[in-house]
């Protein structure tokens, strides 16, 4: 089979970016993991791809005259080293048309709930102070919206009584790090398919 080429986007601790090179290492996921791209040079993902020795891409957005003009260099790190597909994992910046572009359908990002409910920021502690009984994790493609791409894959998960967005952080994350990994083997093995909105996986 052909090399399966990814870049992780991520902004922050970079549990979901060690779910995947742990699923590598082992194995069990036959990628290549090229670039590691974050907002956020403090942020604990960076050591996690010093340690995995993932190449990186680190900016600080305040460092540049405009989100096009950091995501120009993004894609050029991409095109050189011949990514094909972008995963977004925690990574907490908005994504122009520059990456849009020419990577829609081979870019995918995971949300901590069952969009449409609750895009954006603070996912979990919306869905707690709203009430509802049930949220989940999503992995959708990404595309100019904002959480409005094209739904791959989701995963419910309960919210118990007397449940803090802590304690459902966890089980949220538990469920991130079996789904992300999963539908990426999917892509990697073309059995992901995209008309319109709708996506069809072969099992
Ligand atoms: N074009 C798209 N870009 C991104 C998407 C997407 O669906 N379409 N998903 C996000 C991930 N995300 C939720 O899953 C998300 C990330 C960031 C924000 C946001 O409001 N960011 C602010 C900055 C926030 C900060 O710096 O703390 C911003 O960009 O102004 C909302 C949702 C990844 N990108
Ligand atoms: N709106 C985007 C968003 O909220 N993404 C969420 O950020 C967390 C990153 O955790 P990690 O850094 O430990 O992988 C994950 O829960 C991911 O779903």
């Amino acid at each position: 089979m052909q090399p399966y080429r990814i870049a992780i986007f991520a902004s922050g601790s970079g549990s979901n970016f060690q779910a995947i090179v742990d699923q590598v290492q082992k194995g069990k996921l036959d990628v290549s993991i090229e670039l590691l791209v974050c907002d956020r040079p403090k942020a604990y993902v960076v050591e996690r791809a010093k340690e995995a020795k993932v190449p990186m891409f680190v900016f600080s957005p305040k460092e540049y005259e405009s989100r096009e003009a950091y995501e120009a260099l993004i894609l050029k790190e991409l095109v050189e080293r011949q990514v094909d597909l972008i995963v977004m994992a925690g990574y907490m910046r908005i994504i122009t048309d520059v990456l849009v572009g020419p990577y829609f359908g081979r870019m995918i990002n995971i949300h901590p709930s069952l969009l449409p409910s609750f895009p954006g920021v603070r996912a979990i502690e919306q869905a707690v102070e709203y009430g509802v009984k049930q949220t989940g994790v999503t992995v959708h493609f990404v595309d100019g919206g904002l959480d409005s791409g094209p739904i791959i894959a989701q995963r419910a998960v309960e919210i118990h009584e007397h449940e803090t967005a802590e304690s459902l952080a966890e089980r949220i994350h538990a469920a991130e790090h079996v789904l992300l990994p999963q539908v990426i083997r999917w892509l990697r093995e073309d059995r992901v398919s995209l008309d319109g909105r709708r996506v069809g996986v072969r099992l």
